[in-house]
């Protein structure tokens, strides 16, 4: 009789998860077991995993556990560690309503990028605290093809490439991540976003995660596209003293983002679960073996 691990599939605006309930911290997943997890063919596929565990019972979160019970052990789909996931830790609030760890309202979870605050409404809407972006400074380009366009930096715990572009096609196949310069500017990495104007603060977007490749949907990309947005608008609530909303549409649906004069982001939108099942230990031992 093989043992079996439980799981679940969710998503937030089709950015999708793997979702691996293990409270005790008792499962064995080095990179190769999240990303053969996350394997669109030979695994279960998502663009990223999170396993869910016990702040106590976990070595990067049992600072944080007088603050938060739950820690978002978050990976990417190649199984490398990120900081932050925006979309992912709304479908991780929503995972822990339905286990019965958590109600409507507001329940912290213990992340790499710090402790968040989430609001689980009564709407079936999530809202994250996400914290402020840094702008840092510096030029950077960023291409694809023969098109290249200056990007901002924008770092919200993990860090973000946005372009401004004309027509989101022309990003491409986005197949393999688009080169940057200076070849220097990401020693760890970088998400990049494309963006596109809709309306009075209402953008687009495309984005090339790191660790993932294109996904549906970014979080953490869409509040980076919505600071540099105001900012290419002139629009700064640390300025002005009132909060801005921007509309950001991703190719899996539409985040709400909102940026208050002490800098604080609070990010809205969806997240749903839509499966749970089982796999077999044995099947992920072998693949590490
Ligand atoms: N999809 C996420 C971001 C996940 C991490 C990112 N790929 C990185 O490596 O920084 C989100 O919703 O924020």
């Amino acid at each position: 009789m093989s043992t079996r691990i439980a799981f679940l599939k969710g998503h937030g605006t089709e950015n999708d998860f793997v979702i691996v309930p293990d409270p005790e911290n008792a499962l064995d997943l080095p990179p190769a077991a999240a990303a053969a997890l996350c394997d669109r063919r030979a695994g279960i596929g998502g663009d990223g995993l999170l396993h869910v565990v016990r702040s106590a019972a976990h070595p990067e979160a049992a600072h944080m556990a007088a603050e938060a019970e739950w820690f978002m052990d978050y990976r990417n789909g190649d199984g490398s560690v990120a900081e932050m996931c925006g979309n992912g830790v709304r479908v991780f609030a929503r995972y822990l309503q339905r286990a019965g760890h958590a109600v409507e309202g507001d329940l912290a979870v213990a992340t790499r990028g710090g402790v968040k605050t989430v609001h689980l409404a009564k709407n079936g809407d999530v809202t994250v605290g996400m914290g402020r972006a840094l702008l840092p400074e510096g030029d950077v380009e960023v291409s694809v093809g023969e098109r290249s366009w200056p990007a901002r930096n924008v770092n919200m715990g993990n860090p973000h490439a946005v372009a401004f572009v004309a027509d989101l096609d022309h990003a491409g196949d986005l197949y393999t991540a688009p080169p940057f310069r200076p070849a220097t500017a990401y020693p760890d990495g970088v998400n990049v976003e494309f963006v596109v104007d809709r309306g009075p603060r209402h953008v687009a977007m495309r984005v090339h995660e790191r660790g993932s490749g294109e996904t549906r949907s970014c979080g953490t990309g869409a509040c980076a596209v919505a600071v540099a947005t105001a900012r290419r608008d002139g629009v700064d609530p640390a300025v002005t003293g009132t909060p801005v909303t921007y509309t950001v549409d991703v190719p899996g649906g539409t985040l709400v983002i909102t940026e208050h004069p002490d800098g604080e982001i609070e990010m809205t939108g969806p997240a749903v679960i839509v499966a749970e099942g089982e796999f077999d230990a044995e099947w992920l031992e072998g693949v590490l073996s």
